[in-house]
């Protein structure tokens, strides 16, 4: 007897380690495989009350809701929500499954009527080069349930980049018109922003690289604008607040010389996206803000999550060296060495490559234009993982 699907339905289970970078590419993902591929989509979460903030009308209260067709559920331990196995299941980052679904997934692999899920791990993203060889490969689990290593990447041997299928058009669209992006941060609350000025997102992780930048941005002709959400930036920022981080309010604005830091309110992601489509530059961090820089076609600086024996840095080299591939000296030394400078808290550096790269900013400008498609490779991780499936 052929085994059999319970169901056809996927389930995507994240953990939020910290931050917001396991659940907003989780999200991400889960949404894009609904919408796009008509697949049901269980996204089972362990902290809704983080996963709020980057989508606003979800309720932290609740044990199951639904948003853009994907059944969010709360991820209690131990698991008090019925589980039934559908065609496929994810788990994102390495998050440890409830023993109680891993009991069920023996007992299907076990019984000859029922096929278990094809079961996944969504790995983190990275530009290095084993990644080409890791992606798709096998784990045969104790139980001899196997488990497949899935490798987001920018190659096409890895499990490609997430990317929905209009982004880049609606990206171009909204930059056409100049209009939109004003609107935008009067939407937000955004004051006092002339259109000839330089407007800066702020997403970033402590540095004191930041600071300088600051400092750099007060004398900057044309005058600055630093976006900058309630969060880890401002922790660098301190000297330059008038009062205590938690007492600032979004819209609120902190002049000091040509530099004005306006306070950002938090967005959901879709707002997020068109803010970075909107700014002349990006300052993003992790991993899923660091794509979607890249998505919106303007330079940018990638703050890496840190890791343990400064391995990011390692993780950093092999992005810019994707990503300079085709630059021209000019242009790929300074924006390289403005990148580790900002990663390594070096202040007089990080303030000399900034000034060295305003002088070839049209020529960055257009390669972060033809980036998106070159990275892409003709296929994102949602299609590169559909068909995964179909081929397993
Ligand atoms: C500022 C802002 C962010 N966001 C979203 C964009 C992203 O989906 C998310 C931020 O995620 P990231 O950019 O990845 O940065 P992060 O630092 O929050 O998340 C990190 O978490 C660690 C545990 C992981 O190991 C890292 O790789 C990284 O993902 O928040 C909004 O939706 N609205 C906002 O206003």
């Amino acid at each position: 007897m052929t085994p059999t699907q319970a169901s056809s339905h996927w389930d995507i289970f994240c953990t939020v380690v910290d931050n917001y970078g396991d659940i907003g590419v989780t999200w991400r993902l889960a949404q894009q495989l609904a919408g796009e591929y008509r697949i049901s989509v269980n996204l089972w979460v362990d902290d809704l009350h983080s996963f709020s903030h980057i989508l606003p009308q979800l309720d932290p209260g609740l044990s199951s809701q639904t948003f853009a067709g994907v059944t969010i559920f709360k991820w209690n331990t131990p698991l008090d929500i019925g589980f039934t196995p559908g065609a496929v299941l994810i788990e994102s980052f390495a998050c440890e499954l409830p023993e109680k679904i891993k009991a069920q997934l023996l007992a299907q692999h076990q019984s000859a009527e029922q096929a278990p899920p094809l079961w996944l791990n969504l790995e983190y993203l990275s530009a290095e080069d084993w990644v080409d060889n890791c992606h798709g490969l096998p784990s045969l689990q104790a139980s001899g349930l196997k488990k497949f290593f899935y490798f987001p990447g920018f190659t096409p041997k890895t499990g490609g980049l997430i990317c929905e299928k209009n982004l880049l058009t609606q990206r171009a669209e909204w930059q056409s018109c100049a209009d939109n992006r004003l609107g935008l941060f009067a939407e937000l609350g955004l004051t006092g922003i002339a259109p000839q000025d330089k407007v800066i997102s702020v997403f970033s992780y402590e540095t004191r690289a930041l600071a300088a930048l600051c400092q750099l941005w007060q004398v900057s002709m044309p005058r600055v604008h630093a976006l900058i959400p309630k969060g880890r930036s401002l922790n660098s920022l301190t000297q330059l607040l008038p009062c205590p981080i938690a007492d600032l309010v979004p819209g609120q604005r902190i002049v000091h010389g040509n530099l004005t830091l306006h306070i950002l309110p938090m967005t959901d992601q879709q707002a997020f996206d068109r803010l970075l489509w909107s700014c002349d530059f990006n300052i993003v961090r992790g991993e899923d803000s660091f794509l979607r820089a890249q998505w919106a076609a303007k330079p940018f600086i990638w703050h890496i999550y840190p890791q343990e024996d400064d391995y990011h840095l390692v993780k950093l080299e092999a992005f810019m060296s994707l990503y300079c591939d085709n630059l021209t000296p000019e242009i790929a030394k300074p924006w390289a060495e403005l990148n580790l400078a900002f990663n390594q808290e070096q202040q007089s550096a990080v303030n000399l490559h900034w000034q060295e790269l305003d002088s070839v900013d049209l020529p960055l400008l257009q390669h972060a234009q033809q980036w998106p498609i070159d990275a892409l490779n003709d296929a994102d991780l949602a299609s590169r993982l559909v068909q995964f499936v179909k081929n397993s």
